[in-house]
């Protein structure tokens, strides 16, 4: 199969680059930019020397249609829905980073991202690319909103808690999330700065984080009533990672190792899914460069509360990995392939 990436010269967009080249069922046809037309990716990104020497080319339909069989979006929120619905509509399976078609009411958009939703048409059309959660749902689908990294973590992590109903759900889950500065992208902004980033960990977007109803969403739908989720952002001096701990107060007493017991249960058949042993919780480092989403539980015996903390890299599994998760599972190819990589580690 060939695929294309628009947005390919961003981080997500350079991160499909690196995996899709190991994809054993996809040769990459197609590198699509906006600011940076007509130059190579090499000479944005110079590490893909004598490896991969392709243009970046100019966004057509009709030519993009005839040249390849999935495209990925790998473009900001805001522009992919001015952008992607006519391959859409042309019947090209599409793959679709951003936030865009993943909150299902368009109030909802508008007002967590301050900007005009999608066609109402093409949220119906795009489905929720959370693999192991949705997986019935996906498969034979041709448009999919990949998840977003922070919900990703978070997701995984809570799911088990409300499928087996033993936290509460009444507006008491906190999702405590810290990222690698990698999750804002390669354009410049200020607070990407080294001198800003650097030995300093900040909270940011406080009780106002787009990725707030799409946690709520996902919970909401498949508790059947509606849950809240306090979910607070935090930037920490490392280039990738997400680190997600999340609080919830337990309807009954439960010991540590029953919870693990669950845990493993849940993601029994999820190769991507790993869950620690009891009393040991997992780092970003240990996920680094792959598709994992690695899980500890605890429970606070003094408070009875559990404590999960669920990591992921934000540019794999997070966003790139997944989406090619997604993208096996729409050909019906085993979902590890192209992604069964050992994280890089130290
Ligand atoms: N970084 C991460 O960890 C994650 C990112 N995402 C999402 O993935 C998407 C890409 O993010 P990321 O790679 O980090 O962002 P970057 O800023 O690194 O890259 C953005 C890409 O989009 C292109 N682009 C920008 N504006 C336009 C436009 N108006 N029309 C067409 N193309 C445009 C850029 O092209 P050019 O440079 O040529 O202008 C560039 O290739 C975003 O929606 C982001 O929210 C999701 C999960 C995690
Ligand atoms: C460090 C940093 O700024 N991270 C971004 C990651 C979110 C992202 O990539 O945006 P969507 O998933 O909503 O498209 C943020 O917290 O907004």
């Amino acid at each position: 199969m060939k695929a294309g990436i628009v947005g390919a010269n961003g981080y997500g967009g350079v991160e499909l680059v690196r995996l899709l080249h190991h994809h054993p069922m996809v040769t990459l046809d197609l590198l699509v930019s906006h600011s940076t037309q007509g130059h190579k990716i090499t000479d944005q990104y110079p590490h893909l020397h004598n490896i991969l020497e392709l243009p970046l080319e100019k966004l057509s339909l009709n030519e993009i249609t005839d040249r390849v069989d999935v495209l990925f979006f790998a473009t900001p929120s805001g522009v992919t829905k001015e952008i992607a619905p006519p391959f859409v509509k042309a019947g090209l399976p599409c793959i679709d980073l951003s936030g865009d078609f993943r909150l299902k009411e368009g109030h909802s958009y508008e007002q967590w991202y301050k900007k005009s939703p999608a066609e109402p048409e093409f949220l119906d059309q795009a489905v929720y690319g959370l693999p192991e959660i949705f997986r019935e749902r996906i498969k034979d689908k041709t448009f999919v909103a990949n998840p977003g990294c922070y919900p990703t973590a978070a997701l995984l992590g809570i799911i088990p808690l409300i499928k087996e109903g033993i936290a509460e759900t009444t507006g008491q889950i906190i999702i405590d999330g810290k990222t690698g500065v990698s999750g804002a992208g390669r354009k410049l902004v200020q607070g990407s700065l080294f001198s800003e980033i650097n030995e300093n960990t900040k909270a940011y977007n406080l009780g106002s984080h787009q990725h707030t109803p799409e946690i709520e969403q996902v919970l909401t739908d498949l508790h059947g009533k509606d849950i809240k989720v306090s979910f607070n952002a935090h930037l920490v001096p490392m280039t990738r990672g997400i680190l997600c701990t999340i609080y919830a107060p337990l309807k009954e007493r439960l010991a540590d190792a029953d919870l693990v017991q669950l845990y493993k249960e849940a993601y029994q058949d999820e190769y991507f899914v790993r869950i620690r042993p009891e009393k040991t919780w997992p780092g970003t480092k240990e996920v680094y460069g792959t598709n994992y989403c690695d899980i500890g539980v605890k429970v606070d015996e003094r408070t009875n509360m559990v404590i999960v903390v669920s990591v992921i890299d934000n540019l794999v599994k997070g966003a790139a990995g997944q989406a090619i998760q997604n993208m096996n599972l729409l050909n019906h190819w085993d979902e590890r392939t192209g992604l069964d990589t050992i994280p890089v580690y130290p």
